[in-house]
């Protein structure tokens, strides 16, 4: 027993190095009365699909433009694959890729020649006049990501002709061409239709699991953020609610009864002495979970004019939390 406690406690506690470390982030905008980001703290694990979530205006945006070095923090450290936001900003640039919501495709272009000027311009490949011409480790990178992206048929193709989806993943294989540790997606699905953004999201577990990229999104759909490892749910430039999809559930999600009799006494008396957690305005409610609510009820002996289970949805969570 004492070695299966030890052996567990040591799986526990086996450090993971954060490829993000956020600590005491605020970032107060000129004249703003509030601060748009207020003190986060968070990191994330190497190669993990972490979604930050929150309504409009709770700081997201805010957030990964201080994460990818394009805004400065009012206070607080940002390190990415261990480097320091502030301070080795262009050792950050190195290490992750970033799509804003904005595409920024050239429509007149080849979705082929979006890539490689992209990359001449970055610094990564020399310039050549065409495809062919370009050096070996190029095209092999981009067949490489085009295959894992689904869309190797249309790299010659010209970027106008390419619907939402296709535009998503071209960005996301130019953000991807220089091998980062960390891809940044602001709202990557913003303005796509349903079956393009399951698509999407396909992908984007393909990336994943065979560049072992850690991918940082924003989002503002719940049921995207739970195909996620870990959620940091914000609002208002506060951490709500942090974890695992299931940790965040349990967390925002309160399970309760509400128990009514005539004689509210004696029930609140018996639902006291049993120990359990009870409003103290009838109807009473009593926060019990499930599978616990059978011995509640076989243990009260107060005759009971009212039972009514309340099971909110992790949906019903989050709108409570934003919806204020
Ligand atoms: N440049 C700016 N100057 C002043 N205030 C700003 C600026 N940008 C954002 N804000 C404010 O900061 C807060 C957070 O905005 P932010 O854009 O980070 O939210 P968000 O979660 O990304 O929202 P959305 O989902 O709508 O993009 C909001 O109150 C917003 O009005």
């Amino acid at each position: 027993m004492q070695q299966e406690q030890d052996a567990s406690i040591s799986t526990i506690s086996t450090p993971v190095v954060p490829i993000i470390k956020v600590e005491k982030l605020v970032k107060r905008y000129k004249k703003a009365e509030m601060n748009a980001v207020n003190e986060i703290s968070f990191s994330v694990a190497p190669g993990s699909l972490f979604s930050l979530l929150g309504p409009n205006g709770a700081g997201k945006t805010t957030t990964i433009s201080i994460l990818t070095t394009t805004l400065q923090p009012t206070s607080g450290s940002v390190m990415i694959a261990g480097y320091d936001v502030a301070r080795q900003a262009s050792a950050v640039r190195k290490n992750i890729g970033i799509i804003f919501q904005k595409p920024s495709l050239d429509l007149n272009l080849t979705a082929e020649e979006n890539v490689r000027f992209h990359a001449t311009l970055y610094g990564l490949y020399p310039f050549r006049p065409s495809y062919k011409t370009m050096p070996r480790a190029y095209q092999q990178r981009i067949d490489e990501l085009a295959t894992i992206l689904g869309i190797h048929e249309d790299l010659f193709k010209p970027v106008k002709k390419f619907s939402g989806g296709m535009k998503r993943k071209l960005e996301i294989l130019r953000s991807l061409l220089h091998n980062p540790r960390v891809l940044f997606l602001d709202e990557p699905t913003t303005g796509l239709d349903p079956s393009s953004r399951r698509s999407l999201w396909e992908y984007l577990s393909k990336v994943r699991l065979e560049q072992q990229t850690t991918i940082f999104l924003t989002t503002h759909y719940l049921e995207e953020a739970e195909r996620a490892d870990d959620i940091c749910i914000i609002n208002k430039g506060n951490i709500v609610s942090r974890g695992t999809p299931a940790r965040v559930k349990a967390d925002l999600v309160e399970e309760f009864v509400l128990l009514d009799a005539e004689d509210r006494s004696s029930l609140l008396a018996e639902l006291q002495h049993l120990g359990y957690a009870v409003s103290e305005q009838a109807p009473f409610k009593v926060l019990v979970e499930q599978p616990q609510l059978h011995t509640l009820l076989k243990s009260i002996t107060t005759p009971l004019t009212l039972i009514e289970t309340h099971t909110p949805s992790l949906e019903d969570a989050y709108m409570e939390i934003v919806g204020e």
